[in-house]
């Protein structure tokens, strides 16, 4: 696609913590691209039911892109795997645009050399949610998440490296991205049960995409 990365550049980027920035509707400038291109990754790799690595259901469904994927598809399947347990199917490639955008707000919040090999993708229903949590089956931890939010603003929790920590919610909407690496990439965060709403784009949805750096080395 030969789409310009950025067209314009919507607003500063906000440091949020140290390692941590929120780049303010910098998805929301191609959000037809970003929606269409996720919607082409879902006709491959349909949103499935999810579970916590307890095996309890989650609110959520996921599917993935990239070399790797997040399998949450419980008992047999949590972790990163090459699959999808459910299917045995590989996950679906990860398309250009994706791994670009990825790349380059990664790029934009301090973190060059990000070279995601998977994208999780989370749908969040009205009254889904995400538990506290930190991002912690990653190999590499030099490497930042980059979150993409779509559809519904969402309340997201952002907390402490522990989970006792003081945490602050965050109004994230459609078209903001928080990258945190460094000093926050172990910082537990989640999602408040979504408040109802229509969106234009994406109906009674939330979308939320995470790149992550699974099993590559990450040489910023
Ligand atoms: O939906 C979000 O904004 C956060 C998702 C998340 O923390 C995760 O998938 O690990
Ligand atoms: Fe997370």
């Amino acid at each position: 696609m030969s789409l310009p990365l950025f067209d314009t550049e919507p607003q500063p980027a906000q440091p949020l913590a140290e390692g941590a920035v929120l780049l303010r509707g910098w998805a929301a400038r191609q959000d037809a691209a970003w929606i269409a291109t996720v919607r082409q990754v879902l006709a491959q790799q349909p949103l499935q039911a999810a579970f916590t690595a307890g095996g309890r259901p989650m609110s959520v469904r996921t599917s993935n892109c990239g070399e790797w994927g997040w399998a949450a598809a419980g008992l047999r399947g949590y972790g990163y795997t090459r699959s999808d347990p459910l299917s045995g199917r590989p996950w679906p490639a990860m398309p250009t645009f994706l791994q670009q955008q990825a790349q380059a707000l990664a790029a934009q919040a301090g973190y060059p050399g990000f070279d995601p090999d998977v994208c999780l993708i989370n749908a969040y229903a009205v009254g889904a949610r995400m538990g506290l949590h930190h991002d912690a089956d990653e190999r590499d931890k030099a490497a930042p998440i980059v979150s993409v939010s779509l559809g519904l603003p969402c309340h997201f929790v952002w907390g402490g490296l522990q989970r006792s920590d003081p945490v602050r919610s965050l109004r994230l909407e459609h078209g903001d991205v928080l990258v945190w690496g460094g000093a926050s990439r172990m910082v537990f965060h989640g999602v408040r049960p979504l408040p109802a709403g229509q969106h234009h784009l994406l109906g009674a949805e939330r979308w939320n995409l995470t790149f992550r750096m699974a099993q590559r080395p990450y040489r910023g």
